[in-house]
């Protein structure tokens, strides 16, 4: 299958910084790619090379196989693309700006109110659709935002740390979006710096850093970098020691081991293992009280990889 976006060797200068050197991805019909790194990484400069608002030093671009830079008409048309700033006219209501960008995008009369209507429900907005933009919180206007993306129905979605510094409520309305547009096939591209987000919503996420793509995978290829497992400690009533030759036994275990009240046991995969550890231990007449499990997670990865937090 041809991916929705394929980059090649992307490479933008600014002066004697190069801030983004060589980076190659591609990202399938309904993927969900997530560019991870801290501030300054070079995701934005990136993604504008992506959607051809910034001319690119080097590399190449191509949508749906065909080469994009920012002059091709016929590929713009395959992108929604979002950017962190928003573009809304506050004294409109939301259904207002819709129509002024449907009119842009070419939409006529009939189609665009079907399609408004439907991307107003794709971010949660349609019982509000009448009001005007200047009495939306942050986070509406954010998904005001991306639904303007959306009406062309793209092929490739870009969104920009869509849901910094938005509401948990947005929040949550944004990530949905995404997760149902990815189920109609929608490829999207979207840059964050929270580790969270990028773990739950990406199929696969690039891990970047000073330009570079560093390493890129699912979560768990990713998390296989590292040299760790995952790791499950239960507080028991008693009968800690006798547990522990039952829990060794159990596959998956890697190594079991626990002392007065407390069971330490290193795994493969903790959460699929859970029900047949808990169910060992009271077979063998152990009460647990509580479970805590510790995965390593994408932060791990990353401090792995760059000897630095993710975040300051
Ligand atoms: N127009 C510009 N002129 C000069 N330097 C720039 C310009 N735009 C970005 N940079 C620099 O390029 C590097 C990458 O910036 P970029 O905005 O792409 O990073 P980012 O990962 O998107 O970070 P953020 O999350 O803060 O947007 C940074 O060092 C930044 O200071």
């Amino acid at each position: 299958m041809m991916p929705v976006l394929e980059i090649t060797d992307l490479t933008k200068r600014y002066g004697d910084l190069l801030a983004v050197d060589h980076m190659s991805f591609a990202v399938e019909e309904g993927e969900t790619y997530g560019l991870l790194g801290p501030n300054g990484a070079g995701k934005t400069t990136t993604i504008s090379m992506v959607v051809g608002v910034l001319d690119r030093d080097g590399g190449e671009v191509l949508i749906d196989g065909l080469r994009h830079d920012v002059t091709s008409v016929k590929t713009k048309a395959l992108i929604g693309y979002v950017p962190q700033e928003l573009a809304l006219y506050p004294d409109l209501t939301a259904r207002e700006n819709l129509r002024f960008f449907g009119h842009l995008y070419g939409l006529t009369a009939r189609p665009a109110r079907m399609r408004i209507t439907e991307v107003l429900e794709l971010v949660e907005l349609h019982e509000r659709a009448d009001e005007a933009v200047t009495k939306y919180s942050g986070g509406m206007m954010r998904r005001l935002n991306i639904a303007i993306g959306l009406l062309n129905r793209p092929r490739l979605l870009v969104l920009d740390e869509p849901t910094a510094g938005v509401d948990p409520h947005s929040r949550n309305a944004i990530l949905e979006s995404v997760q149902r547009l990815a189920a109609e096939g929608v490829a999207t591209l979207y840059t964050t710096h929270y580790m969270e987000e990028a773990e739950r919503l990406c199929d696969r996420v690039g891990i970047v850093d000073a330009g570079h793509m560093l390493a890129e995978g699912t979560r768990r290829e990713l998390v296989g970098l590292l040299d760790e497992h995952d790791r499950v400690i239960l507080r028991v009533a008693d009968g800690a020691a006798r547990a522990v030759p039952t829990l060794r036994d159990l596959p998956g275990v890697l190594k079991a081991g626990g002392e007065d009240g407390d069971l330490e046991l290193i795994v493969n995969e903790a959460r699929s293992l859970l029900p047949a550890i808990i169910g060992a231990l009271g077979e063998a007449g152990v009460e647990v009280r509580s479970v805590e499990v510790r995965e390593p997670d994408l932060e791990s990865v990353f401090l792995h990889i760059t000897g630095k937090a993710l975040r300051d």
